[in-house]
Protein backbone atom coordinates (compact mmCIF):
# COMPACT_ATOMS: atom_id res chain seq x y z
CA UNK A 1 0.00 0.00 0.00
CA UNK A 2 1.34 3.72 -0.44
CA UNK A 3 1.73 6.06 1.89
CA UNK A 4 -0.50 9.18 1.95
CA UNK A 5 0.82 11.20 0.13
CA UNK A 6 0.50 14.33 2.35
CA UNK A 7 1.64 12.21 5.15
CA UNK A 8 1.59 13.52 9.18
CA UNK A 9 3.19 15.95 10.55
CA UNK A 10 5.08 16.47 13.88
CA UNK A 11 7.33 18.03 15.39
CA UNK A 12 10.02 15.46 16.20
CA UNK A 13 10.12 11.62 14.62
CA UNK A 14 12.20 9.48 16.92
CA UNK A 15 13.20 5.96 15.13
CA UNK A 16 13.90 3.45 18.27
CA UNK A 17 11.32 3.32 21.00
CA UNK A 18 14.20 1.81 23.25
CA UNK A 19 14.82 3.72 26.81
CA UNK A 20 16.58 6.08 25.09
CA UNK A 21 13.80 6.90 22.16
CA UNK A 22 11.29 7.08 24.77
CA UNK A 23 13.19 9.39 26.83
CA UNK A 24 14.30 12.11 23.66
CA UNK A 25 10.42 11.74 23.19
CA UNK A 26 9.20 12.82 26.41
CA UNK A 27 11.94 15.46 26.94
CA UNK A 28 10.34 17.71 23.69
CA UNK A 29 6.86 16.75 24.48
CA UNK A 30 7.50 18.24 28.01
CA UNK A 31 9.26 21.46 25.75
CA UNK A 32 6.36 21.94 23.93
CA UNK A 33 6.55 19.97 20.94
CA UNK A 34 4.83 17.21 19.69
CA UNK A 35 6.34 14.11 19.22
CA UNK A 36 6.06 10.43 17.20
CA UNK A 37 8.06 7.14 17.94
CA UNK A 38 8.09 4.92 15.45
CA UNK A 39 9.23 1.12 16.61
CA UNK A 40 9.64 -2.18 14.76
CA UNK A 41 9.83 -4.46 17.42
CA UNK A 42 8.74 -3.73 21.35
CA UNK A 43 8.14 -0.54 23.30
CA UNK A 44 10.93 -0.20 25.56
CA UNK A 45 13.57 -1.96 23.62
CA UNK A 46 16.79 -4.84 24.28
CA UNK A 47 17.52 -3.14 27.95
CA UNK A 48 13.61 -3.70 29.55
CA UNK A 49 13.62 -7.22 27.14
CA UNK A 50 16.93 -9.03 26.13
CA UNK A 51 19.30 -6.85 27.77
CA UNK A 52 19.36 -5.09 31.28
CA UNK A 53 16.85 -5.99 33.39
CA UNK A 54 16.05 -9.80 32.49
CA UNK A 55 20.51 -10.48 32.76
CA UNK A 56 20.13 -8.52 36.19
CA UNK A 57 17.17 -10.91 37.20
CA UNK A 58 19.21 -13.82 36.16
CA UNK A 59 22.29 -12.69 38.26
CA UNK A 60 20.73 -11.20 40.99
CA UNK A 61 19.24 -14.79 43.19
CA UNK A 62 23.10 -15.82 42.88
CA UNK A 63 24.14 -12.98 44.07
CA UNK A 64 21.57 -12.96 47.75
CA UNK A 65 22.17 -16.67 47.59
CA UNK A 66 26.72 -16.41 47.60
CA UNK A 67 26.09 -13.34 50.26
CA UNK A 68 24.25 -15.38 52.68
CA UNK A 69 26.52 -18.26 52.02
CA UNK A 70 29.15 -15.91 53.10
CA UNK A 71 27.62 -14.87 56.00
CA UNK A 72 28.54 -17.26 59.25
CA UNK A 73 24.87 -17.01 61.20
CA UNK A 74 22.95 -17.25 57.46
CA UNK A 75 24.90 -19.73 55.90
CA UNK A 76 23.50 -22.61 58.47
CA UNK A 77 20.79 -21.77 57.49
CA UNK A 78 21.43 -22.09 53.68
CA UNK A 79 20.36 -26.07 52.73
CA UNK A 80 19.95 -25.91 48.73
CA UNK A 81 20.97 -24.40 45.30
CA UNK A 82 19.55 -22.15 43.33
CA UNK A 83 16.06 -22.93 42.48
CA UNK A 84 16.69 -22.15 38.28
CA UNK A 85 12.66 -22.53 37.67
CA UNK A 86 11.84 -19.92 40.25
CA UNK A 87 14.66 -17.50 38.80
CA UNK A 88 13.47 -17.77 35.45
CA UNK A 89 10.10 -17.14 36.05
CA UNK A 90 11.28 -13.88 37.94
CA UNK A 91 13.22 -13.35 34.82
CA UNK A 92 9.97 -13.67 33.22
CA UNK A 93 8.22 -11.00 35.55
CA UNK A 94 10.93 -8.49 35.21
CA UNK A 95 10.46 -8.51 31.12
CA UNK A 96 6.79 -8.50 31.80
CA UNK A 97 6.86 -11.87 29.64
CA UNK A 98 7.82 -9.78 26.82
CA UNK A 99 4.86 -7.72 26.79
CA UNK A 100 4.98 -4.09 26.01
CA UNK A 101 1.28 -3.01 27.21
CA UNK A 102 2.74 -1.12 30.05
CA UNK A 103 5.08 0.78 28.24
CA UNK A 104 2.92 1.55 25.47
CA UNK A 105 0.58 3.04 28.02
CA UNK A 106 3.29 5.29 29.05
CA UNK A 107 3.96 6.70 25.82
CA UNK A 108 -0.04 7.35 25.31
CA UNK A 109 -0.47 8.80 29.09
CA UNK A 110 2.83 11.00 27.86
CA UNK A 111 1.08 12.32 25.18
CA UNK A 112 3.55 11.01 22.63
CA UNK A 113 1.96 9.37 19.31
CA UNK A 114 3.28 5.56 18.34
CA UNK A 115 3.41 4.19 14.94
CA UNK A 116 4.56 0.36 14.78
CA UNK A 117 6.64 -0.70 11.81
CA UNK A 118 9.75 -0.35 10.55
CA UNK A 119 11.30 3.24 9.73
CA UNK A 120 13.93 4.81 7.42
CA UNK A 121 14.60 8.24 6.28
CA UNK A 122 13.36 8.93 2.59
CA UNK A 123 14.64 12.77 2.56
CA UNK A 124 15.37 15.41 4.93
CA UNK A 125 12.63 15.43 7.67
CA UNK A 126 11.08 12.87 6.11
CA UNK A 127 10.86 9.13 7.31
CA UNK A 128 8.42 6.06 6.34
CA UNK A 129 7.09 3.42 8.19
CA UNK A 130 6.46 0.02 6.72
CA UNK A 131 3.70 -0.61 9.42
CA UNK A 132 3.45 -4.11 11.15
CA UNK A 133 -0.06 -4.37 10.40
CA UNK A 134 0.95 -3.94 6.42
CA UNK A 135 0.22 -0.50 6.18
CA UNK A 136 2.79 2.23 4.93
CA UNK A 137 2.93 5.82 6.47
CA UNK A 138 5.16 8.97 5.26
CA UNK A 139 6.01 11.22 8.81
CA UNK A 140 7.47 14.41 8.06
CA UNK A 141 9.24 16.30 10.84
CA UNK A 142 8.77 20.05 11.15
CA UNK A 143 12.06 20.25 13.38
CA UNK A 144 13.89 16.96 14.08
CA UNK A 145 14.23 13.71 13.14
CA UNK A 146 15.88 11.73 15.91
CA UNK A 147 17.63 7.98 15.29
CA UNK A 148 17.76 6.09 18.72
CA UNK A 149 17.58 2.79 16.78
CA UNK A 150 19.85 0.92 19.10
CA UNK A 151 22.64 -1.42 18.49
CA UNK A 152 23.66 -4.45 16.61
CA UNK A 153 25.69 -7.70 17.89
CA UNK A 154 28.88 -7.86 15.38
CA UNK A 155 29.59 -11.10 14.48
CA UNK A 156 32.89 -12.25 14.67
CA UNK A 157 34.41 -14.14 11.66
CA UNK A 158 34.70 -17.75 12.77
CA UNK A 159 34.64 -20.57 10.54
CA UNK A 160 31.18 -22.54 10.10
CA UNK A 161 29.07 -19.87 12.81
CA UNK A 162 26.61 -18.94 9.41
CA UNK A 163 26.26 -23.10 9.03
CA UNK A 164 25.28 -23.71 13.13
CA UNK A 165 22.58 -22.14 15.25
CA UNK A 166 23.97 -20.52 18.31
CA UNK A 167 22.79 -18.06 20.93
CA UNK A 168 23.01 -14.19 20.77
CA UNK A 169 22.52 -12.25 24.09
CA UNK A 170 18.74 -11.90 23.12
CA UNK A 171 18.27 -16.05 23.47
CA UNK A 172 20.61 -16.22 26.18
CA UNK A 173 18.83 -13.45 28.69
CA UNK A 174 15.22 -15.26 27.15
CA UNK A 175 16.38 -18.77 27.74
CA UNK A 176 13.46 -21.54 28.95
CA UNK A 177 15.88 -23.81 30.34
CA UNK A 178 19.61 -23.93 31.62
CA UNK A 179 22.05 -26.13 29.17
CA UNK A 180 23.92 -28.37 30.54
CA UNK A 181 26.88 -27.24 28.88
CA UNK A 182 27.64 -23.76 27.96
CA UNK A 183 30.29 -22.39 26.01
CA UNK A 184 30.93 -18.04 26.05
CA UNK A 185 32.64 -16.26 23.02
CA UNK A 186 33.89 -13.15 24.58
CA UNK A 187 35.53 -12.11 27.14
CA UNK A 188 33.59 -8.19 27.68
CA UNK A 189 30.55 -6.99 30.20
CA UNK A 190 28.10 -9.43 28.52
CA UNK A 191 30.29 -12.32 28.69
CA UNK A 192 31.01 -12.08 32.00
CA UNK A 193 27.88 -11.59 33.53
CA UNK A 194 26.21 -14.27 31.01
CA UNK A 195 28.94 -16.65 32.22
CA UNK A 196 27.77 -16.43 35.94
CA UNK A 197 24.23 -16.82 35.57
CA UNK A 198 24.19 -19.76 34.08
CA UNK A 199 27.17 -21.23 35.98
CA UNK A 200 25.07 -20.22 38.97
CA UNK A 201 21.99 -21.72 37.37
CA UNK A 202 23.83 -24.97 36.96
CA UNK A 203 25.40 -24.69 33.62
CA UNK A 204 29.08 -26.21 32.98
CA UNK A 205 30.60 -22.80 31.57
CA UNK A 206 33.71 -22.33 29.63
CA UNK A 207 34.47 -18.44 28.35
CA UNK A 208 36.51 -17.96 25.48
CA UNK A 209 38.53 -14.89 25.49
CA UNK A 210 40.98 -13.76 22.42
CA UNK A 211 42.34 -11.34 25.08
CA UNK A 212 41.61 -11.12 29.07
CA UNK A 213 38.66 -10.97 30.93
CA UNK A 214 36.68 -7.26 30.98
CA UNK A 215 40.13 -6.02 29.05
CA UNK A 216 39.13 -2.22 29.62
CA UNK A 217 39.36 -2.04 33.34
CA UNK A 218 42.40 -2.13 35.70
CA UNK A 219 43.99 -5.86 36.02
CA UNK A 220 43.18 -5.78 39.34
CA UNK A 221 39.66 -5.42 39.69
CA UNK A 222 39.47 -7.75 36.59
CA UNK A 223 41.37 -10.44 38.51
CA UNK A 224 38.97 -10.27 41.04
CA UNK A 225 35.91 -11.07 38.67
CA UNK A 226 37.85 -14.01 37.13
CA UNK A 227 38.80 -15.31 40.86
CA UNK A 228 34.61 -15.11 41.33
CA UNK A 229 34.09 -16.84 37.99
CA UNK A 230 36.34 -19.58 38.46
CA UNK A 231 34.96 -20.09 41.87
CA UNK A 232 31.70 -20.77 40.41
CA UNK A 233 33.23 -23.04 37.92
CA UNK A 234 33.33 -21.78 34.79
CA UNK A 235 36.38 -22.65 32.98
CA UNK A 236 38.61 -19.34 31.59
CA UNK A 237 40.29 -19.92 28.67
CA UNK A 238 41.63 -16.62 28.22
CA UNK A 239 44.23 -14.94 25.09
CA UNK A 240 42.52 -17.84 23.20
CA UNK A 241 41.70 -17.57 19.71
CA UNK A 242 38.31 -19.29 18.44
CA UNK A 243 39.07 -21.00 15.20
CA UNK A 244 35.63 -22.81 14.14
CA UNK A 245 32.38 -24.21 15.27
CA UNK A 246 30.42 -27.27 14.17
CA UNK A 247 27.65 -28.98 15.00
CA UNK A 248 28.03 -32.98 15.89
CA UNK A 249 25.35 -35.32 15.26
CA UNK A 250 23.87 -35.55 18.43
CA UNK A 251 22.91 -31.73 17.96
CA UNK A 252 25.94 -30.41 20.64
CA UNK A 253 28.40 -27.54 19.22
CA UNK A 254 32.23 -28.04 19.09
CA UNK A 255 34.11 -24.62 19.15
CA UNK A 256 38.19 -25.99 17.69
CA UNK A 257 40.48 -23.04 19.73
CA UNK A 258 43.57 -22.26 18.82
CA UNK A 259 46.65 -24.79 19.68
CA UNK A 260 44.06 -27.30 18.89
CA UNK A 261 41.79 -27.36 22.19
CA UNK A 262 38.25 -28.35 21.50
CA UNK A 263 35.26 -27.15 23.50
CA UNK A 264 32.01 -28.82 23.45
CA UNK A 265 28.54 -27.78 24.96
CA UNK A 266 24.95 -27.80 23.86
CA UNK A 267 24.98 -24.04 23.62
CA UNK A 268 27.28 -21.52 22.50
CA UNK A 269 26.82 -18.07 23.29
CA UNK A 270 28.22 -15.36 20.95
CA UNK A 271 28.94 -12.05 22.93
CA UNK A 272 31.84 -10.32 21.07
CA UNK A 273 30.44 -6.78 20.98
CA UNK A 274 27.82 -4.64 19.22
CA UNK A 275 27.86 -1.68 16.66
CA UNK A 276 25.17 0.80 16.12
CA UNK A 277 22.17 -0.64 14.17
CA UNK A 278 22.49 2.37 11.45
CA UNK A 279 21.64 0.15 8.56
CA UNK A 280 18.82 0.22 6.32
CA UNK A 281 17.71 3.62 7.96
CA UNK A 282 17.67 5.69 4.62
CA UNK A 283 20.74 7.63 5.48
CA UNK A 284 22.18 7.22 1.71
CA UNK A 285 18.66 9.45 1.29
CA UNK A 286 20.56 12.70 2.65
CA UNK A 287 24.15 12.38 1.48
CA UNK A 288 25.94 10.28 4.09
CA UNK A 289 27.18 7.17 2.97
CA UNK A 290 29.14 4.30 4.52
CA UNK A 291 32.74 4.92 4.71
CA UNK A 292 35.34 2.38 3.15
CA UNK A 293 34.74 -0.40 5.92
CA UNK A 294 33.16 -1.95 8.33
CA UNK A 295 30.31 -0.83 10.24
CA UNK A 296 28.65 2.73 8.98
CA UNK A 297 28.98 5.04 12.33
CA UNK A 298 27.83 8.71 13.15
CA UNK A 299 29.81 11.53 14.46
CA UNK A 300 27.49 13.90 16.82
CA UNK A 301 28.41 16.70 18.57
CA UNK A 302 27.52 17.56 22.33
CA UNK A 303 24.14 18.16 21.81
CA UNK A 304 23.54 14.81 19.44
CA UNK A 305 22.90 16.44 16.44
CA UNK A 306 24.76 14.21 13.43
CA UNK A 307 28.00 16.20 12.24
CA UNK A 308 27.47 15.01 8.85
CA UNK A 309 24.00 16.81 8.34
CA UNK A 310 23.99 18.45 4.77
CA UNK A 311 22.63 21.87 4.99
CA UNK A 312 23.07 24.34 7.54
CA UNK A 313 19.80 23.78 9.58
CA UNK A 314 20.36 21.39 12.39
CA UNK A 315 17.47 18.73 12.03
CA UNK A 316 19.50 14.98 12.17
CA UNK A 317 20.03 13.65 15.58
CA UNK A 318 21.50 9.84 16.87
CA UNK A 319 21.29 9.22 20.30
CA UNK A 320 22.07 6.24 23.05
CA UNK A 321 23.55 3.06 21.49
CA UNK A 322 22.71 4.45 17.62
CA UNK A 323 25.25 7.06 18.41
CA UNK A 324 28.19 4.75 18.87
CA UNK A 325 29.78 6.73 22.11
CA UNK A 326 28.67 4.52 25.15
CA UNK A 327 26.37 1.63 25.02
CA UNK A 328 24.60 2.03 28.46
CA UNK A 329 21.10 2.78 29.33
CA UNK A 330 21.62 5.16 31.49
CA UNK A 331 24.18 7.20 29.39
CA UNK A 332 21.71 6.71 26.56
CA UNK A 333 19.09 8.29 28.31
CA UNK A 334 21.14 10.80 29.47
CA UNK A 335 22.14 11.84 26.33
CA UNK A 336 17.75 11.48 25.17
CA UNK A 337 17.10 14.44 27.88
CA UNK A 338 20.23 16.52 26.58
CA UNK A 339 19.14 16.00 22.68
CA UNK A 340 15.62 16.21 23.64
CA UNK A 341 15.79 19.85 25.35
CA UNK A 342 17.68 20.83 22.69
CA UNK A 343 15.62 20.19 19.89
CA UNK A 344 13.12 22.23 22.05
CA UNK A 345 15.25 24.89 22.69
CA UNK A 346 16.36 25.40 19.40
CA UNK A 347 12.58 24.95 18.07
CA UNK A 348 12.24 27.96 20.24
CA UNK A 349 14.98 29.86 19.12
CA UNK A 350 16.74 30.05 22.95
CA UNK A 351 19.40 27.96 21.58
CA UNK A 352 21.80 28.90 18.46
CA UNK A 353 24.77 27.00 17.39
CA UNK A 354 26.94 24.11 20.22
CA UNK A 355 25.93 24.49 23.82
CA UNK A 356 28.47 25.77 26.21
CA UNK A 357 29.88 22.67 28.04
CA UNK A 358 27.57 21.00 31.31
CA UNK A 359 24.87 23.21 30.01
CA UNK A 360 21.45 20.89 29.98
CA UNK A 361 21.75 20.62 26.47
CA UNK A 362 25.14 19.53 26.55
CA UNK A 363 26.26 15.60 26.93
CA UNK A 364 29.21 17.12 28.67
CA UNK A 365 29.65 13.88 31.45
CA UNK A 366 30.65 11.36 28.10
CA UNK A 367 34.26 13.23 28.14
CA UNK A 368 34.62 12.69 31.21
CA UNK A 369 32.60 10.79 33.92
CA UNK A 370 30.57 7.74 32.46
CA UNK A 371 29.59 4.94 35.21
CA UNK A 372 29.34 1.41 34.25
CA UNK A 373 29.25 -1.46 36.51
CA UNK A 374 29.26 -5.16 35.88
CA UNK A 375 26.56 -7.00 37.56
CA UNK A 376 29.07 -10.09 38.21
CA UNK A 377 29.34 -11.15 42.16
CA UNK A 378 32.02 -9.73 42.74
CA UNK A 379 31.16 -6.44 41.30
CA UNK A 380 32.95 -4.34 39.16
CA UNK A 381 32.01 -0.45 39.13
CA UNK A 382 33.96 2.26 37.43
CA UNK A 383 33.54 6.03 36.75
CA UNK A 384 35.63 8.18 34.59
CA UNK A 385 39.37 7.90 33.46
CA UNK A 386 41.43 4.67 34.45
CA UNK A 387 44.93 5.62 35.05
CA UNK A 388 46.14 4.96 31.71
CA UNK A 389 43.47 7.03 29.93
CA UNK A 390 44.10 9.69 32.11
CA UNK A 391 47.72 10.01 30.67
CA UNK A 392 46.77 9.22 26.79
CA UNK A 393 44.44 11.83 27.35
CA UNK A 394 47.29 14.20 28.82
CA UNK A 395 46.65 14.79 32.46
CA UNK A 396 49.38 14.57 34.73
CA UNK A 397 47.34 12.32 36.43
CA UNK A 398 48.70 9.78 39.89
CA UNK A 399 46.76 7.29 41.51
CA UNK A 400 46.31 5.39 44.52
CA UNK A 401 45.28 2.10 45.15
CA UNK A 402 44.09 -0.26 48.07
CA UNK A 403 42.62 -3.58 49.14
CA UNK A 404 39.08 -3.43 50.47
CA UNK A 405 39.62 -3.91 53.88
CA UNK A 406 37.76 -2.13 56.70
CA UNK A 407 35.26 -2.52 59.36
CA UNK A 408 32.45 -2.65 56.84
CA UNK A 409 33.81 -4.66 54.36
CA UNK A 410 34.79 -7.42 56.64
CA UNK A 411 31.29 -7.01 58.29
CA UNK A 412 29.88 -7.71 55.01
CA UNK A 413 31.00 -11.07 54.51
CA UNK A 414 33.38 -13.50 55.37
CA UNK A 415 36.85 -13.24 53.71
CA UNK A 416 35.54 -10.18 52.00
CA UNK A 417 37.85 -9.10 49.18
CA UNK A 418 38.24 -6.14 47.02
CA UNK A 419 39.81 -3.48 45.45
CA UNK A 420 39.94 -0.04 44.93
CA UNK A 421 41.27 2.99 42.98
CA UNK A 422 41.35 6.94 42.59
CA UNK A 423 42.94 8.61 39.25
CA UNK A 424 43.88 12.10 40.82
CA UNK A 425 44.66 15.08 38.03
CA UNK A 426 47.66 16.66 39.93
CA UNK A 427 47.58 19.57 38.50
CA UNK A 428 44.18 20.49 39.55
CA UNK A 429 43.85 18.27 42.32
CA UNK A 430 40.59 16.82 41.55
CA UNK A 431 39.03 13.30 41.22
CA UNK A 432 39.34 12.12 37.22
CA UNK A 433 38.45 8.35 37.65
CA UNK A 434 37.83 5.44 40.25
CA UNK A 435 37.26 1.88 39.80
CA UNK A 436 35.45 -0.24 42.91
CA UNK A 437 35.84 -4.41 42.69
CA UNK A 438 34.44 -6.34 45.38
CA UNK A 439 30.93 -7.92 46.77
CA UNK A 440 28.26 -5.10 46.48
CA UNK A 441 30.54 -2.28 45.42
CA UNK A 442 27.92 -0.73 42.39
CA UNK A 443 26.45 1.26 45.41
CA UNK A 444 29.83 2.98 45.81
CA UNK A 445 29.78 4.38 42.40
CA UNK A 446 27.57 7.38 42.33
CA UNK A 447 29.85 9.17 45.29
CA UNK A 448 32.55 8.73 42.90
CA UNK A 449 30.50 9.93 39.81
CA UNK A 450 29.93 13.05 41.95
CA UNK A 451 32.95 13.59 43.27
CA UNK A 452 34.13 13.51 39.57
CA UNK A 453 31.63 15.71 37.81
CA UNK A 454 31.49 18.09 40.71
CA UNK A 455 35.32 18.42 40.15
CA UNK A 456 35.63 18.45 44.01
CA UNK A 457 38.99 19.07 45.32
CA UNK A 458 40.75 16.62 46.88
CA UNK A 459 41.00 18.76 50.04
CA UNK A 460 37.72 19.28 50.12
CA UNK A 461 36.88 15.10 49.89
CA UNK A 462 38.39 14.85 52.99
CA UNK A 463 35.86 15.94 54.56
CA UNK A 464 33.14 13.40 52.90
CA UNK A 465 33.47 11.30 56.22
CA UNK A 466 32.06 7.95 54.95
CA UNK A 467 29.48 6.80 57.97
CA UNK A 468 30.98 3.54 60.49
CA UNK A 469 31.12 0.58 59.70
CA UNK A 470 30.64 1.02 55.67
CA UNK A 471 32.22 -0.55 52.90
CA UNK A 472 33.05 3.09 51.88
CA UNK A 473 35.49 4.06 54.35
CA UNK A 474 37.88 2.73 51.96
CA UNK A 475 37.57 6.74 50.52
CA UNK A 476 39.33 7.42 53.98
CA UNK A 477 41.92 5.04 53.54
CA UNK A 478 42.12 6.33 50.01
CA UNK A 479 42.85 9.44 50.52
CA UNK A 480 45.06 8.68 53.63
CA UNK A 481 47.06 7.01 51.61
CA UNK A 482 47.17 10.00 49.18
CA UNK A 483 48.43 11.84 51.57
CA UNK A 484 45.69 13.62 53.24
C1 LIG B 1 23.12 -8.62 27.56
C2 LIG B 1 23.17 -7.15 27.76
C3 LIG B 1 23.08 -6.62 29.04
C4 LIG B 1 23.12 -5.25 29.24
N1 LIG B 1 23.07 -4.77 30.51
C5 LIG B 1 23.12 -3.46 30.73
C6 LIG B 1 23.05 -2.94 32.05
O1 LIG B 1 22.96 -3.68 33.03
N2 LIG B 1 23.08 -1.61 32.22
C7 LIG B 1 23.19 -0.75 31.16
O2 LIG B 1 23.23 0.46 31.38
N3 LIG B 1 23.26 -1.21 29.89
C8 LIG B 1 23.22 -2.54 29.65
N4 LIG B 1 23.26 -3.01 28.37
C9 LIG B 1 23.29 -2.04 27.26
C10 LIG B 1 21.85 -1.52 26.99
O3 LIG B 1 21.00 -2.61 26.73
C11 LIG B 1 21.85 -0.56 25.81
O4 LIG B 1 22.81 0.44 26.01
C12 LIG B 1 20.46 0.07 25.66
O5 LIG B 1 19.49 -0.90 25.43
C13 LIG B 1 20.47 1.09 24.52
O6 LIG B 1 19.21 1.68 24.42
P1 LIG B 1 18.73 2.29 23.03
O7 LIG B 1 17.36 2.84 23.29
O8 LIG B 1 19.77 3.16 22.48
O9 LIG B 1 18.62 1.05 22.06
P2 LIG B 1 17.63 -0.21 22.09
O10 LIG B 1 17.22 -0.56 23.46
O11 LIG B 1 18.28 -1.26 21.27
O12 LIG B 1 16.34 0.34 21.34
C14 LIG B 1 16.33 0.60 19.97
C15 LIG B 1 14.93 0.34 19.44
O13 LIG B 1 14.86 0.77 18.10
C16 LIG B 1 14.09 -0.15 17.35
N5 LIG B 1 14.48 0.01 15.94
C17 LIG B 1 15.70 -0.17 15.39
N6 LIG B 1 15.68 0.14 14.09
C18 LIG B 1 14.41 0.56 13.81
C19 LIG B 1 13.78 1.03 12.64
N7 LIG B 1 14.44 1.17 11.48
N8 LIG B 1 12.47 1.34 12.72
C20 LIG B 1 11.78 1.22 13.88
N9 LIG B 1 12.34 0.80 15.03
C21 LIG B 1 13.64 0.47 14.99
C22 LIG B 1 14.44 -1.49 17.95
O14 LIG B 1 13.42 -2.45 17.69
C23 LIG B 1 14.58 -1.14 19.43
O15 LIG B 1 13.37 -1.33 20.13
C24 LIG B 1 23.24 -4.38 28.13
C25 LIG B 1 23.32 -4.90 26.83
C26 LIG B 1 23.29 -6.26 26.64
C27 LIG B 1 23.38 -6.79 25.24
N1 LIG C 1 26.37 -4.16 32.95
C1 LIG C 1 26.34 -3.48 31.83
O1 LIG C 1 26.27 -2.26 31.83
C2 LIG C 1 26.37 -4.20 30.52
C3 LIG C 1 26.21 -5.58 30.46
C4 LIG C 1 26.29 -6.20 29.22
C5 LIG C 1 26.50 -5.46 28.07
N2 LIG C 1 26.63 -4.12 28.17
C6 LIG C 1 26.89 -3.29 26.98
O2 LIG C 1 26.64 -4.03 25.82
C7 LIG C 1 27.71 -3.91 24.93
C8 LIG C 1 27.96 -5.24 24.31
O3 LIG C 1 28.50 -6.16 25.29
P1 LIG C 1 29.61 -7.20 24.88
O4 LIG C 1 30.11 -7.87 26.09
O5 LIG C 1 29.10 -8.01 23.74
O6 LIG C 1 30.71 -6.24 24.26
P2 LIG C 1 32.14 -5.81 24.83
O7 LIG C 1 32.65 -4.83 23.85
O8 LIG C 1 32.06 -5.45 26.27
O9 LIG C 1 33.00 -7.14 24.77
C9 LIG C 1 33.20 -7.84 23.58
C10 LIG C 1 34.28 -8.88 23.80
O10 LIG C 1 34.36 -9.70 22.65
C11 LIG C 1 35.71 -9.80 22.24
N3 LIG C 1 35.73 -10.01 20.78
C12 LIG C 1 35.42 -9.10 19.83
N4 LIG C 1 35.57 -9.64 18.62
C13 LIG C 1 35.98 -10.92 18.81
C14 LIG C 1 36.32 -11.99 17.95
N5 LIG C 1 36.28 -11.85 16.62
N6 LIG C 1 36.68 -13.16 18.51
C15 LIG C 1 36.73 -13.29 19.86
N7 LIG C 1 36.44 -12.31 20.72
C16 LIG C 1 36.07 -11.15 20.20
C17 LIG C 1 36.36 -8.51 22.68
O11 LIG C 1 37.74 -8.68 22.82
C18 LIG C 1 35.65 -8.27 24.01
O12 LIG C 1 36.27 -8.95 25.06
C19 LIG C 1 28.89 -3.37 25.70
O13 LIG C 1 29.50 -2.34 24.97
C20 LIG C 1 28.34 -2.88 26.99
O14 LIG C 1 28.41 -1.48 27.06
C21 LIG C 1 26.58 -3.48 29.37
Amino acid sequence: MMPEAAGREFDVVVIGAGAVGENVADRVVQGGLTAVLVEAELVGGECSYWACMPSKALLRPGTALHGAQTTPGAKEAVTRTLDAAAVLERRNYFTSNWQDDSQVSWVEDTGIALVRGHGWLTGPKTVEVAGLDGTQHLLRARHAVVLATGSTPTTPPIEGLEDVQVWGTREATSASEVPERLTVLGGGVAGAELAQAFARLGSSVTLVARSGLLGNFPEEASALVAAGLRADGVELRLHTATERISRNDDGTLTVSLGGGATVTSENVLVSTGRHPALEGLGLESVGIEPGESGHLTLSTDASGLVRETPGDEPWLYAVGDAAGKNLFTHQGKYEARATGDAIAARAKGDLKGSPSDWSRYAQTANQHAVPSVVFTDPELASVGRTLQAARKDGYNASSVELPIQVAGSSLHSENYEGWAQLVVDEDRKVLLGATFAGPDVAELLHAATIAVVGEVPMERLWHAVPSYPTISEVWLRLLEKYGL
